[in-house]
């Protein structure tokens, strides 16, 4: 079999289909599996942006005016609702994401903070990220932000090329994400992770790493890269479809992220998720329950979340879609506490697939115990350990199969998508084997 290869899907693409502070997290369960259902992170999304950015199909509008009040009320009464129906006992870690939330008011974010903190416990050292666009602003801000309650900031840098920013449609310049950066890292030292966009339309190898080296001599010790992925309905897609722009070159973008990820490696940075890198242990809590498949609640228009709402009664794992336009969202939230759209079901199988395709993401990969949690009579060995193809990756050093677990090796890393092509198969072959009965979903 040749070498696949590399590509790297953004993040986007997997949240669609689908952190703690020391070096050793990678090597334990997290907390929030260690504590079964009792424990879930927590997502709240801010649907509104200044303006729109060319590439960005995100749920976010771009309001004449925003009736704050009414917003915060909203988010927290679905934040109580959610936990009380998902009977959770503590929160690990709230993602303020967006949209633009560095927009919303710090008094929002210390409202929502507080129905947590009275709903359930919400420990000391949770991870409370921000999303904070660059601005030309000073950061006044951000000390209030700190005062809410945020102790984490994830700053959308994109590039340090003034005219790539222009492309994005971006309302910053590279010396406003640098200053921004410098603020950040001033007020969370330790705390801060920037997010660095590659594969864009005419960019070249060359000087995207000379930006990630300049970006280097600033950033604090979490770096994520995300290749661009061209989204129908936005500006960029339409540009390129004309033919104004050329269309990203998908063997550069990978040339790219190999390597991107070995200057990373070289800074001290450890990879432990395809498009994640930290360094001095600061990976993030909250990503980190997405990879495990832990419990998480999506709270606000459009968020999603996977918990099982024991409140309700229901003892199966649920994928959960909150409404997407805010008004709407608001209108439901009022009216029933919450604006939950969409609830499906997950299968056993279903789910199985999110523990692989989530837990290869992490250079930890699926250790048997954590499989064993989610499926205590099949084991790894059992799935995988008999397959001619997985045996073509394992000697390809592509894959690792022992007694820790499975797990991709860093070459299988940056092809991951490949990998599953077979991963995938697999798993549904030995599931059908042990479950004969066609059942839909598992
Ligand atoms: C949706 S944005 C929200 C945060 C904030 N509004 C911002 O723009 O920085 C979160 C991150 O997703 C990434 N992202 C958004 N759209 C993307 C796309 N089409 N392809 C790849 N990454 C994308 C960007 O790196 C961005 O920082
Ligand atoms: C683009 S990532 C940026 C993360 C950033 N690089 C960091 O290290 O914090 C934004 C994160 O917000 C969460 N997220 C974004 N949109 C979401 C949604 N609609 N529902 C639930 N979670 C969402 C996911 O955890 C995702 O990884
Ligand atoms: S990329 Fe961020 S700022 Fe730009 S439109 Fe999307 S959510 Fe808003």
């Amino acid at each position: 079999m040749a070498l696949p290869r590399a590509r790297v899907r953004s993040w986007v693409a997997v949240t669609k289909t689908a952190h703690r502070r020391c070096s050793t997290e990678g090597t334990r369960r997290p907390r929030s599996l260690a504590s079964g259902n009792l424990s879930a992170a927590l997502y709240v999304h801010w649907p509104y942006c200044e303006k729109r950015c060319s590439y960005c199909n995100f749920n976010k509008y771009i309001p004449r005016s925003v009736d704050e009040a009414a917003m915060e009320r909203c988010l927290v009464t679905e934040t109580r609702t959610l936990l009380q129906l998902s009977r959770v006992q503590r929160v690990e870690s709230v993602f303020f994401g967006g949209g633009t939330p560095s927009l919303a008011s710090p008094h929002t974010v210390a409202a929502v903070l507080e129905a947590v903190a009275q709903e359930t416990h919400l420990p000391a050292d949770s991870e409370v990220t921000l999303e904070v666009n660059p601005t030309s602003a000073p950061g006044s801000r951000l000390v209030a932000f700190g005062a809410a309650g945020v102790n984490r900031l994830s700053i959308g840098l994109q590039s340090l090329n003034d005219t790539e920013l222009q492309l994005l449609g971006r309302t910053h310049s590279a010396s406003d994400a640098l200053r921004t950066l410098a603020e950040a890292r001033h007020l969370f030292p330790g705390r801060v992770s920037v997010d660095l966009m590659l594969g864009l339309p005419a960019q070249q190898v060359g000087p995207w790493l000379r930006q990630l080296q300049e970006l280097l001599l600033h950033c604090d010790d979490h770096v994520s890269l995300y290749q661009l992925s061209l989204e129908r309905g936005t500006a960029l897609f339409t540009q390129v479809q004309q033919g104004t722009l050329p269309a990203p070159d998908p063997d550069l973008a990978a040339e790219m992220y190999l390597e991107g990820r070995i200057v990373l490696r070289e800074s001290g940075f450890r990879q432990y998720e395809v498009s994640n890198f930290a360094r001095n242990g600061a990976l993030s809590t909250h990503n980190w329950t997405y990879w495990q498949c832990g419990q998480y609640l999506g709270v606000g228009p459009g968020a999603h979340g996977r918990f099982i709402p024991q409140g309700a009664g229901v003892h199966t794992r649920e994928a959960r879609i909150q409404t997407l336009e805010p008004d709407n969202w608001m209108k439901e939230v009022m009216l029933f506490g919450h604006g939950t759209r969409k609830r499906t079901p997950l299968g056993k199988l279903e789910l199985l697939e999110e523990v692989l395709a989530m837990g290869l993401r992490t250079d930890m990969g699926i250790t048997h115990q954590h499989w064993q949690y989610f499926e205590p009579q099949v084991t790894l060995w059992d799935v995988f350990g008999a397959s001619m193809e997985v045996e073509e990756l394992l000697e390809q050093d592509l894959l690792l199969l022992d007694d820790r677990g499975l797990r991709c090796s860093w070459e299988g890393l940056a092809v991951l998508d490949s990998l599953l092509l077979t991963l995938l198969p697999q798993l549904h072959k030995a599931w059908q084997q042990r479950c004969p009965s066609p059942v839909p979903g598992g």
